[in-house]
This record gives C-alpha cells, structure tokens and sequence, in this order.
C-alpha cells in the first residue's frame, strides 16, 4: 500500500533550506517565519530538566544479573510512562556503523543541490529528497532538508528514490536497517516485560513489521528565535530510533508539563521515542510525546531517524490486559494501514494526528 494522496497539490514554492543558507541572506523567508506562539524560546540548552532523559543501559537486560534486570525494567517503565523517551546505551551496534551512517549521509546533503533533486518527494508523498508533510501553500516550511526511504517490507520500497551516490550509502543504509531492526525487536521485548506481558506479544500481533529511515538536515539559522527545524508532532510508528551527529548542535525537544525540555546526547547512544501505536496499545500507558526539533545559529544539526511500526494488514487497538473498569478504553480499534495513511496525509501538528485512534479526542 502507497500512502499517497490521490488529487494534485498546490503546495507552492518550497525553498531547499541549505541553499537558503547559501545565499547569505539574513533575511528568513516569510514561509519559515513562525507564528509568535510557536516560536522557540532561546537559549535552548539550560532548562532545568534538561538532564532528566532516562538512560537505559541495554547491557544490564540483556545479561544483567536478577537486579540490573529488575531495576532497569523499573526505569525503562518510568522512562515509557512519564516521558515517552528515553536514551539507549550499549545497544550492540557497532560504534563504526553508527560513525558510517551519519558519513554517508553527510555527505549525502554536501552534494549539489541539482544531484540531490534527482531523489524528489513529490507533493504529498514521505519518501525521498525534500519536505514531507507540507499539503497547502500557505503552510509554515520547516528548516530542514529530509531525505527519507521505506525499507521493509520490500514493496514500500521505490527503487528510483535510492541514491547511487555517495557510493556507499545504499549499502550502509541496508546493514544500518538491520542492525536497528534487530535494536527495535530486543527494545520491544522489554517493553512488553515492563509491562508484565509476555515478552514477544509485540512481535507475534506485528506481522512483518513496516521500517523507514528519514534522514533530517538542520542547517544553522541566522534567526533560530523565529524558525523550527521540525514541526511538533509525535511519531505514528510503535518506537522510533533517533540517531543525533556527534558534535552537532542540541536541537531535539519534548513536551513535558507544557514546557519544551532539550534533550541533551549522550555519547553514542540512541535515542528512543514510544510512537503513537504503542501509546494505544498500552490505553494510554505509555506515552507518545509531542517532540520537535530547533535550529541552532552557528551549527548544523544531523539526525538519523528510523520509524518502526506493524504491518499495514493488522489491526490496532487497546490490549486487553490494559484495560479494566478503572482504565476504560481511550482508542477504538482500526487498520495500521489506515492510520499510516492518516498520518502521512495530514500535516505535523501535535498530537492530533492521534485523534483518529481517540474514543474521545478531547478527554485524553
Ligand atoms: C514523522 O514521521 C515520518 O516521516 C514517518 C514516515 C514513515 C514512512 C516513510 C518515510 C516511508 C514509508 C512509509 C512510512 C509511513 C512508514 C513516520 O512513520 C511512522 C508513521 C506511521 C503511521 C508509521 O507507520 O510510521
Ligand atoms: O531531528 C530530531 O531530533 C527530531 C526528528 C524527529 O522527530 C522525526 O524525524 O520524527
Ligand atoms: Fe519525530
């Protein structure tokens, strides 16, 4: 199944952000000029949660002993239920990997801007070289360029939209896949732990479990008090896998007690977000949480970004181990399918691309 809207779109000119950048213009286009509400408040990095982002260390559950298992289940459970995010360390991926993704995709957004537009995202569609979400012309344009590709399973893939150059980009961004596809399976697993379920109940209800990459390129802003890098929103995957450049500019934010907190990297680890489809699996438990991403006025900024959700085929809805008298269902059920091709139609806008899932969109 295409997720693609199927009437033409009039989504007027949108600039190609780094060679905005280029011109040496001080200037921000209206486009990318937010409204006063949704600007970001700077300086960005020194709010007072800044620190809080729990760290997991995968190691102590995949062969800590009784304790480290226990106490870190207890902190993964803490870290889904009050911020839906939360940073992985000792993820088993190779440190040379995670070095040779961000390389390639570097490099990547270095190419002339021609060679690149040769990979477009036609209006309308999330894959390949552009801006996604973007469906009116009077829309406000992100300032990032994105690059984003279906992976798995093989028929979401378009051929056309893989790029022959850099040389090796295809190839790393296959064993990438594979290694993270193997980090999401193991992270849901102990997801499903923390929850006092049987450990594979995610993998057996996912079928042949949807994967895509979407690579997100921040260039420095002269004004990052008026732009946004990446609208708020939260993810419809079931996890996300953010990949943050070593050395870049602090950019990711969570909606926490209507505050936007940083989150500040930790040297290589990944940083891992529960996405819309397991907030409704859990009734709400876990959390999906508007995140968004801000410009910074001397550093570009990189991310890495892997969706992982079920097959399009299955049904969703609340597990019923999640719900009694006193946690009603909040979400009715539906097609993955159907809510991909919500989501992808629709533009960033917090959490309400979640309201088609809600049994009372205002209540939750
Ligand atoms: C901000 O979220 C996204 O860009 C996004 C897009 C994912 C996709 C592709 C880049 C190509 C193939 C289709 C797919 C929709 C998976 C998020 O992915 C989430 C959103 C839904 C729904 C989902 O299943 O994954
Ligand atoms: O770049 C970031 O830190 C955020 C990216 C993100 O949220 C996304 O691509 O969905
Ligand atoms: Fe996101």
């Amino acid at each position: 199944m295409a997720p693609v809207l199927e009437f033409p779109l009039n989504v007027g000119q949108i600039d190609d952000v780094q060679e905005l950048k280029k011109s040496q213009k001080t200037k921000i286009p209206n486009r990318f000029v937010r409204d006063l509400s949704e600007r970001p408040m700077l300086p960005i990095t020194a709010l007072p949660f800044s620190s809080s982002i729990p760290v997991i260390d995968l190691a102590k559950l995949m062969k800590g002993n009784k304790e480290e298992f226990h106490y870190e289940i207890l902190k993964l459970s803490a870290s889904c239920e009050e911020w839906g995010f939360f940073q992985v360390i000792n993820h088993e991926i190779n440190l040379d990997l995670l070095d040779k993704i961000e390389k390639v995709a570097t490099e990547f957004f270095m190419l002339p801007v021609e060679e690149k537009q040769k990979y477009p995202m036609a209006p309308g569609t999330v894959q390949g070289y552009g801006q996604a979400f973007v469906f009116s012309e009077d829309q406000k344009l992100d300032w990032c360029n994105m690059f984003a590709l279906g992976l798995v399973p093989h028929s979401i893939r378009n051929p056309k939209l893989w790029p022959t150059n850099p040389p090796m980009f295809s190839d790393t961004v296959e064993t990438y896949s594979t290694e993270i596809r193997k980090l999401c399976k193991h992270l849901l697993q102990f997801i499903a732990l923390s929850l006092g379920l049987n450990g594979n109940v995610f993998e057996e209800m996912f079928g042949e479990s949807v994967q895509a990459i979407r690579m997100n390129y921040y260039p420095a802003c002269p004004r990052p008090d008026l732009v946004l890098g990446l609208s708020p929103h939260s993810d419809g995957s079931a996890l996300t896998v953010l990949q943050q450049g070593k050395g870049n500019a602090v950019g990711l934010q969570i909606l926490k007690n209507n505050t936007w907190v940083p989150i500040q990297p930790v040297p290589n680890a990944l940083v891992i977000n529960i996405g819309d489809t397991v907030e409704v699996l859990t009734n709400g438990r876990y959390k999906s949480s508007e995140h968004r991403a801000v410009t910074h006025k001397q550093k570009d900024r990189l991310s890495i970004v892997t969706f992982y959700a079920p097959s399009y085929d299955i049904e969703i809805g609340p597990m019923p181990e999640m719900v009694d008298e006193r946690s009603p269902s909040k979400y009715r059920r539906y097609n993955h399918g159907e809510y991909s091709r919500h989501y992808v139609t629709n533009k960033l806008q917090g959490k309400k691309t979640l309201d088609f899932a809600k049994i009372a969109p205002e209540t939750v």
